[in-house]
């Protein structure tokens, strides 16, 4: 909150997230593309036909400016985010909205919400949606990627995407730090994760873009304290139930003391070496399904040489890549090896079953077909 009507001084931390914001900002909204709205193009495919030719940046208060939506719980780091983003977009020629998810599951989160709201307005945020979701109740704490945690993320992300359909805007601003980035990627490692959950989580995804994923977690919050702007503080952040918090709380300040300070960045740059290998194997591994795959009755055939031509590493992929495309369902390791051992030990073995997929070796051809 506001305690201050001056405009606070710009500091070291607080020209730290406006860059950041400014800089994502710049590469993925334009000025020379960004007159219309993604998704108010995509739905009204006229508006781009009448398209005015001028190149004269749209301005932020014209119906044409691009708007974007602050993914705002009410914290700190989505608030310094919210602040950063109500200062640079309009100086970017972005209309810049909040949406804040009321889970409402914990006593008092219609407050919370409110609050956030009236803050995102303070700031000169528009539109500011509070959007009240319902939490599937029931399922005890068990990790970093089930329980509670990820019904919640389940349904923020819907309403993330309801906020985007109705507002038309083009992107949701989400505020994960360099901090959090380094504690996915220690969760991965203790999960014995592949290279995809290592590779953590990147500053560009579809329709989501974090900005701050490059900046310490302490700058994020020197800047809001710059801003006299006072933030609420989530009582689940300090919950040991959970297995992130006992990474932020515990496991990082320990593996600081005893390796030596950087063990954040120390992450989070190997995440960034593993996207870029992973980006460029998933890239591969497309290529080669478009050579080997073929459609078949009720399913897709692979060519068994051509997966047995590849490394270990590419083989996988394909495996996924293909039944991630044709049946939506993502493989384990366990499962995608066991299907390819239908190339690599075959002895004229019976087939493999996944979750609704039957995998048999047919005339040279793995045949995936969906199982009734
Ligand atoms: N209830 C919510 N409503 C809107 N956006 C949210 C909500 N919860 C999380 N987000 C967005 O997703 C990001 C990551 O969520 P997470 O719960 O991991 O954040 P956090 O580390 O607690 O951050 P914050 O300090 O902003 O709460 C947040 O920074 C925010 O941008």
């Amino acid at each position: 909150m506001h305690t201050n009507a001056r405009r606070p001084r710009l500091t070291p931390a607080m020209a730290d997230v406006r860059r950041a914001v400014r800089e994502l900002l710049a590469t993925e909204l334009p000025p020379a593309s960004n007159r219309v709205p993604e998704r108010a193009a995509d739905t009204a495919p006229d508006a781009r036909l009448s398209r005015p030719e001028s190149p004269t940046p749209a301005r932020p208060d014209t119906p044409l400016a691009p708007l974007i939506l602050v993914g705002l719980s009410g914290g700190p780091d989505s608030l310094a985010l919210a602040a950063a983003a109500a200062f640079e977009a309009p100086r970017a020629g972005i209309r810049a909205g909040a949406i804040v998810v009321d889970h409402g599951l914990q006593v008092g989160s219609a407050q919370v919400a409110a609050e956030a709201a009236r803050q995102a307005r303070e700031l000169g945020l528009d539109p500011v949606l509070v959007e009240r979701v319902t939490v599937e109740r029931g399922t005890a704490v068990s990790g970093p990627t089930g329980g509670p945690e990820a019904a919640a993320r389940t349904a923020r992300y819907a309403a993330f995407e309801r906020a985007l359909a109705t507002t038309g805007a083009s992107h949701v601003l989400l505020a994960h730090t360099l901090d959090d980035q380094a504690e996915t990627v220690l969760l991965g490692l203790a999960r014995g994760s592949g290279p995809a959950s290592l590779s953590g989580m990147s500053a560009v995804n579809g329709v989501y873009l974090r900005p701050l994923l490059g900046i310490h977690r302490g700058v994020v919050h020197q800047a809001l304290a710059d801003q006299r702007l006072t933030a609420w503080h989530d009582p689940q952040n300090l919950d040991h139930a959970y297995a992130r918090v006992r990474v932020r709380e515990t496991v990082l300040p320990l593996l600081e003391a005893e390796l030596g300070p950087g063990i954040a960045d120390a992450l989070a740059r190997t995440a960034d070496q593993l996207r870029e290998d992973s980006d460029a194997l998933d890239a591969l591994a497309a290529e080669w399904a478009a050579e080997i795959v073929d459609h078949a009755e009720a399913g897709i055939a692979v060519d068994v040489h051509g997966l047995a031509s590849n490394p270990a590493a590419l083989a996988q992929r394909i495996v996924r890549f293909v039944v991630a495309a044709e049946f939506g369902t993502a493989l384990s390791r366990a499962q995608t090896l066991a299907v390819l051992k239908l190339v690599t030990e075959w002895h004229g073995q019976a087939g493999v079953d996944l979750p609704g997929i039957r995998v048999a070796r047919i005339d040279g051809r793995l045949v995936f077909a969906r199982r009734s």
